[in-house]
């Protein structure tokens, strides 16, 4: 596969492009990655510093791949943290190119906005361009419940209010959403859950709550689903393989005591996770 990703760097530890393109590599695919900022580190720290790229920048770098004649050649366009709202209009001009050169390729949009902790940890405009534009231009939306909120614009207090909600963004143009991070009452309080929905139903993936709060795992996970999603077709499927990732990935973490995920020293979990989780029908 070849998947043109568009969301942030940093050079410090690993989030946006930093957390998603080596995994996927890992995994044997090319990664054209497209970078939305330059930052330090991740915005969780408080202080960072760098740049947030122009919109113009990231059109340049996508114009340049297209001369080099290899859009038709592109399975899919990830996107991720933006930085600002303008560099959305890039970023489904990207999706438009791409889709015209290869009308087969999915654009799948991990929806940063913020989480449950942090809440809204994006500029204005952000969430309205997540919810109006992106949303119903992607084939795949990853958000995590509370972003899973802010743009279903209902709060999501049970696996049902979860799962109607990721039906009402399906409705709106994706075929497949998943959920992230998701924690309702009927979640066990030693358990963390991931929701896949498509048009073949709901499956909810449930793994153990490690003893970690960490950024990049989402842009992992998204990354993950994405490309098994495209090798297999298999929502189900793509729900194991990617949440089995990347528990083995913040159970290093965990162990490390490490404040930014281990994605190079626990790179073979992407590859052979140590413990596979299996889906459930919901
Ligand atoms: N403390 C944790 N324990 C176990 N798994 C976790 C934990 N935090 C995150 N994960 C896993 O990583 C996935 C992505 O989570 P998260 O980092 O919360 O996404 P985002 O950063 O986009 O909010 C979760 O769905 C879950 O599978
Ligand atoms: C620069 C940057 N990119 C991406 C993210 C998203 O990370 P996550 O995978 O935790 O949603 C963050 C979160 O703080 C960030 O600061
Ligand atoms: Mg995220």
């Amino acid at each position: 596969m070849n998947i043109l990703s568009i969301q942030s760097h940093v050079a410090y530890g690993h989030v946006g492009n930093a957390s998603a393109t080596f995994p996927m590599q890992r995994l044997g695919h090319e990664v054209w990655a497209v970078n939305t900022v330059q930052f330090s580190n991740h915005t969780g720290y408080g202080a960072w510093r760098g740049t947030v790229f122009p919109a113009d920048a990231i059109r340049e770098i996508v114009t340049g791949i297209d001369e080099r004649g290899a859009l038709p050649s592109c399975d899919g366009v990830l996107s991720g943290y933006m930085g600002d709202a303008a560099i959305g209009d890039a970023i489904l001009e990207a999706v438009a190119r791409v889709k015209t050169a290869n009308p087969r390729a999915l654009y799948c949009c991990d929806p940063v906005i913020g989480d449950v902790g942090r809440g809204v940890f994006v500029r204005p405009g952000i969430p309205e361009f997540m919810r109006d534009r992106a949303v119903p231009a992607a084939d795949v939306v990853t958000p995590n419940q509370f972003e899973l909120e802010q743009l279903a614009g209902f709060s999501v207090g049970s696996l049902g209010a979860a799962v109607a909600a990721a039906r009402m963004l399906r409705s709106r143009g994706p075929e497949t959403v998943l959920v992230t991070s998701l924690q309702t009452p009927e979640t066990p309080d030693d358990a963390i859950e991931l929701l896949a929905v498509d048009g073949q139903g709901a499956f909810r993936l449930r793994t153990p709550l490690l003893p970690v709060s960490v950024n990049g795992a989402g842009d992992a996970i998204a990354a993950l689903f994405f490309v098994h999603l495209l090798t297999t077709g298999s929502a189900a499927e793509a729900l194991s393989r990617a949440g089995s990732s990347v528990y083995g990935l913040l159970k290093a973490t965990a162990e490390a005591g490490s404040r930014e995920i281990l994605t190079v020293a626990a790179q073979d979990e992407f590859v052979r996770p140590s413990r596979i989780f299996t889906p459930e029908p919901v």
